[in-house]
């Protein structure tokens, strides 16, 4: 069974990309098929995932207006998951899909052909509530949205909840909210934990809050510099876990487990779409991953600051090196 979640919130800044990217990745990890859709046209997941923006010969653009097939676009990454990029062509799609017929419905039939491929699709949205991430709420069955741990940071999802309400009533009546996830959150400063406390406060009793809080670290900063999720890029830094452990969550709150009940999918179901996982417990596939990755990327201390060219012919890594330091900040 497909999961399509959608990760929203239209505050810019408040780590949409950076979610999709490392829990797209760690649900790579444990063994999980992931598609990650980059429906921003800054391309920041795109980028983040290793490929330039600007040398793409096709993008999600040509997915929803132009009906190109999606393996024309589809990119695999160095991390083991598949991407379907962006760029700036993007922003055209807002104003163009006006006057098209089903227009909420055009990332939904992008990415119909895929579903049977994946246990996972992850839909990185702009920060914006216009038609490209309507289309989003309309072809998901989860909503997660990351807030930072800041002043003013509760203002939009009140709007965003609302207007999830909509979609729900008139294109997506399978649409929820799986999780409230703090982010940015600074152990050193009282602000961040008033803040901290003003979401779990303010959502709390309405919406579910996920247990775990995305520190505010760098080695997210420098991740996205490489090309690479935290999780390949510096292993052992407390971000890492986190969005483990926010992967698994999300597992355990997926549509028809039996936590969350047989919440019916949205857009078609094809039956199981995960292989099955690879032998061993979680460490092993974990290791297993990581190895992989590793393995075709090279020490990654040694990666260029701006990789332009398809991770597929990636001459990054070279000799020596290693992994950066994990757990120093
Ligand atoms: N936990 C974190 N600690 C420190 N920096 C972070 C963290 N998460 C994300 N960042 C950084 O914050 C910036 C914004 O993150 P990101 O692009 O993920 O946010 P976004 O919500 O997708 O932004 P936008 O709304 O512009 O698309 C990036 O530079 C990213 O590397």
């Amino acid at each position: 069974m497909v999961r399509v979640l959608t990760v929203a919130n239209q505050k810019g800044g408040v780590a949409k990309t950076t979610t999709v990217l490392n829990v797209a990745a760690a649900l790579a990890e444990m063994g999980e098929r992931v598609l990650m859709v980059d429906l921003d046209p800054q391309g920041s997941l795109t980028l983040a995932s290793g490929f330039a923006p600007d040398d793409l010969e096709a993008s999600v653009y040509d997915g929803l207006m132009k009906d190109a097939a999606a393996e024309r676009f589809l990119l695999s990454t160095r991390f083991g998951v598949d991407l379907l990029p962006s760029n700036m062509d993007l922003s055209l799609a807002e104003m163009e899909l006006m006057n098209m017929v089903a227009r909420e419905r055009r990332i939904g039939a992008m990415l119909a052909p895929l579903l049977d491929r994946y246990g996972w699709i992850l839909i990185d949205s702009q920060p914006s509530l216009g038609l490209l991430t309507v289309n989003a709420l309309a072809s998901c069955d989860q909503v997660l949205i990351p807030v930072a741990c800041e002043f003013l940071s509760l203002r939009g999802v009140e709007v965003l909840i609302r207007t999830m309400g909509k979609v729900r009533v008139r294109l997506n009546s399978r649409l929820r909210v799986v999780g409230i996830l703090p982010t940015l959150y600074d152990t050193r400063t009282r602000h961040a934990r008033e803040s901290l406390e003003a979401v779990q406060q303010h959502f709390g009793r309405e919406y579910p809050v996920l247990p775990q809080v995305v520190p505010r670290s760098i080695r997210f900063s420098e991740a996205a510099q490489a090309g690479l999720p935290i999780l390949a890029f510096s292993p052992g830094s407390p971000g890492t876990e986190v969005y483990r452990e926010v992967a698994l969550e999300l597992k355990r709150r997926a549509p028809g487990t039996p936590e969350e009940g047989a919440a019916p999918g949205a857009l078609r179901r094809l039956g199981p779409a995960t292989g099955p996982p690879p032998p061993g417990g979680r460490e092993d596939r974990a290791r297993a991953w990581r190895e992989r990755v590793w393995g075709t990327v090279g020490p990654m201390r040694n990666l260029p600051l701006r990789p332009s060219r398809a991770p597929g012919s990636s001459t990054a890594g070279g000799e020596g090196g290693g992994l950066p330091e994990g757990g120093s900040e």
